[in-house]
């Protein structure tokens, strides 16, 4: 079947279905043999998603009724994006993607005028989409009035890096090899990178590269991790004999990062709901030769799973809207409502409420988004501060991120790293 075919189908699956790109891409590139297949199918779909909103935006100034069928519409996205962002010759783009109408015969000639008639229109139709903010920073209008409520000076920096390509960085597992001999291995095998000096463990590649081609990542010598995720364990700076706690662990990122750093904890408990995600933690700490304990559980009810021993180390990575990672998951914009802000907002705090009186006095609960939104991040923490008369802040001191009332945020995009923000508590 034609790669446009099946990227417009992979896409409808977003569109439609509301299936993630990850879920609706990886089984339709199960089923391409060829690398450059699958990277060109690959290629179309992130990019629909990260420029969807200007795309769609040019498509309804050269209908003149909305299509329909998601199918057709997807592959006329399809066939624009090619034209307006990749170097796919016009005449080429245009007679694949008509051809990739398959047995809907019907919509051959409207895709074929739709996408000459942009060529003839383009600087019309580009300087048109310029005067849209939402077109010109493919944003949905709620996300571009929540990000700038949030962070008036700062919103035009986070819509231009939320429609980049993120780095691949890598965390060297510095229980098995320090990271300046891993960036020796690196070089001699002639991948540039470079250290990334906020984080104690992080390495950023300075283009992406399968990570079979990498030394050592059947041996657990590296896993792949932003920067940013990375300052998660040394934030809650774990101690020899230290009963730990990762609240939503899955797909065990965190929980293999402070096994890595502190192999001499008494215990680490992972919880999360998730049985599927829950499964990715057991084949992580397996590659990297860690041990944890696993519950499957809902967090919000210790009642339910809990044995009454308290965490010296407590770490609540919360389900939040994402919004620091869409220029790795550009379907965000599309698939996040602005209903689920409030419903996540809530989860946060019930979180946060169910855990604490797990933590032992003296210790630290470190809380964690991949948000910018403030309402999830600085307000969540600011309201927990509030309730809890037993916790205060311990302050995190480092030069990267902004210094928030309570705790600190990484705007997408600062040195590299996604957003991310992190808030650090102690039991008094
Ligand atoms: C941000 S992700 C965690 C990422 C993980 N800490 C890592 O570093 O790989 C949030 C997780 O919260 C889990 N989750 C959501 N609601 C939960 C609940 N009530 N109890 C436990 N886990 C929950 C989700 O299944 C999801 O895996």
């Amino acid at each position: 079947m034609s790669t446009r075919r099946i990227a417009a189908q992979v896409l409808s699956r977003v569109l439609d279905d509301g299936q993630s790109l990850t879920t609706a891409l990886d089984s339709a590139l199960a089923k391409l043999e060829s690398a450059k297949e699958r990277a060109f199918v690959q290629a179309l779909c992130y990019g629909v998603c990260r420029y969807f909103y200007r795309l769609d935006f040019i498509l309804s100034q050269l209908l003149d009724k909305p299509l329909k069928d998601t199918d057709i519409k997807a592959l006329a996205l399809v066939g624009l994006y090619q034209l307006i962002f990749m170097r796919v010759k016009p005449h080429a783009a245009i007679s694949e993607t008509v051809s990739a109408v398959g047995k809907k015969t019907w919509a051959k000639g409207l895709i074929n005028a739709l996408l000459r008639n942009y060529l003839r229109l383009q600087d019309k139709l580009d300087a048109k989409a310029e005067k849209n903010l939402s077109a010109a920073t493919s944003h949905p209008d709620w996300l571009l009035e929540q990000i700038t409520h949030s962070w008036p000076e700062h919103a035009p920096q986070i819509f231009a890096e939320n429609n980049l390509q993120a780095p691949m960085s890598l965390r060297v597992n510095l229980s098995k090899i320090s990271r300046d001999d891993y960036l020796q291995q690196l070089n001699l095998h002639t991948i540039s990178a470079t250290i990334a000096t906020q984080c104690l463990s992080a390495i950023t590649l300075d283009k992406p590269a399968a990570v079979e081609l990498l030394p050592g990542f059947a041996e657990g010598w590296f896993s792949v991790q932003d920067c940013a995720a990375q300052l998660a364990a040394e934030l809650l700076d774990v101690q020899a004999g230290d009963r730990v706690l990762d609240v939503c662990a899955a797909p065990g990122g965190k929980t293999a990062h402070i096994l890595e750093t502190q192999p001499d904890v008494k215990e680490l408990v992972a919880i999360d709901i998730d049985a599927t995600r829950m499964r990715r933690v057991s084949d992580n700490l397996q590659r990297l030769q860690c041990q944890a304990t696993q519950i499957i559980a809902d967090a919000t009810r210790p009642q339910d799973w809990w044995d009454k021993i308290l965490f010296e180390r407590i770490l609540l990575d919360a389900p939040c809207s994402a919004l620091g990672v869409i220029r790795r998951h550009p379907d965000i914009k599309l698939l996040r409502r602005p209903d689920d802000i409030a419903a996540l907002q809530a989860l946060q705090q019930a979180l946060l409420q169910a855990i604490w009186p797990l933590l032992a006095q003296g210790g630290t609960l470190v809380y964690a988004t991949c948000s910018v939104l403030k309402q999830e991040n600085e307000q969540q923490a600011a309201a927990f501060l509030a309730t809890h008369p037993d916790a205060i802040e311990w302050p995190i001191t480092s030069a990267w991120g902004v210094t928030r009332p309570v705790g600190k945020q990484i705007i997408t995009g600062d040195l590299g790293m996604d957003g991310f923000y992190y808030a650090r508590f102690k039991k008094q």
